[in-house]
């Protein structure tokens, strides 16, 4: 069955919202002009991470733990929960399925919001359980770019960061970041916001709360080669710039809430 994809439209622009992983999928401003990258023909498979959007990782981000790449979210049903003109608000709890890989009660609640200011997507972690637990996550973002090579992201320079294409080695950005091949970064404690210019004249503001860390990536010819998920060329369509808590867990006491947010306004 074809989970359901929710729409809304207003003055500010169009944004689609799957309930599998609670994936945002496409966001258009009022210009029509798609501002997320999705592939051209996405693959929905139950149990698959889909590819593109903004996918939620939770309670795990990337490999940094046991549990399956990028948490147990991502692939799961979420329900709509609320909708108003400007907003879609989508949740997911605990179930058999999350409980028998990490035993706690948490219920996400992601709240999509297209106005004045952009899009922003905002993410309550409760806890509903009687201890605390700790996560990892991020809003997985994936912009859409004209071309990626010709793009710059502006606010990271002088920042240290782990490079996740290079062993982990600490490096230090001199100036703007920019992508001529695999990019995989994480900037802890990463400054808001960032600006990220297009190089066609436009650019896209991108700030973020509560998550502590961005990542930088865009997987470069030769690991988009070997997905099957993407056409080959399309590392050139995109770059992602995740809302992050990857370094630091964060705790969330028992019967507490945690929340964090990235916020897309163009320029
Ligand atoms: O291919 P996925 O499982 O969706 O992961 C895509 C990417 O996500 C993050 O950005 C990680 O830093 C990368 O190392 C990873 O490759």
């Amino acid at each position: 069955m074809t989970p359901d994809t929710h729409t809304l439209h207003n003055a500010f622009g169009t944004v689609s919202v799957s309930e599998y992983g609670g994936q945002v999928l496409s966001w258009r401003t009022a210009d029509g002009r798609e501002r997320l990258y999705t592939p051209p023909n996405p693959i929905l498979q139950p149990g698959r991470a889909l590819r593109g959007g903004v996918p939620v990782c939770f309670p795990q981000f990337s490999g940094r733990g046991s549990l399956p790449k990028h948490g147990l979210v991502r692939t799961l049903p979420w329900r709509l929960r609320a909708r108003t003109e400007s907003a879609l608000i989508l949740a997911i709890g605990d179930d058999d399925t999350t409980r028998a890989l990490w035993p706690h009660a948490f219920e996400l609640v992601q709240t999509v919001v297209l106005d004045a200011g952009g899009l922003s997507i905002a993410l309550d972690v409760g806890n509903r359980g009687e201890a605390p637990f700790a996560f990892t996550g991020a809003l997985h973002t994936y912009l859409r770019v004209p071309e990626v090579t010709a793009c710059a992201v502006h606010g990271l320079q002088g920042r240290e960061y782990e490079d996740a294409a290079d062993g982990s080695a600490f490096k230090r950005l001199d100036g703007a970041l920019r992508v001529t091949d695999e990019v995989d970064r994480v900037f802890a404690g990463a400054p808001s916001p960032l600006r990220l210019d297009y190089g066609d004249g436009t650019a896209l503001d991108i700030a973020q709360g509560g998550f502590a860390d961005t990542v930088v990536w865009c997987p470069g010819p030769q690991l988009a080669a070997a997905f099957t998920d993407m056409p080959a060329d399309d590392w050139r369509r995109m770059l992602c710039v995740e809302a992050a808590s990857a370094v630091v867990p964060v705790a969330v006491p028992a019967g507490g809430h945690w929340q964090g947010w990235q916020r897309l306004s163009p320029v």
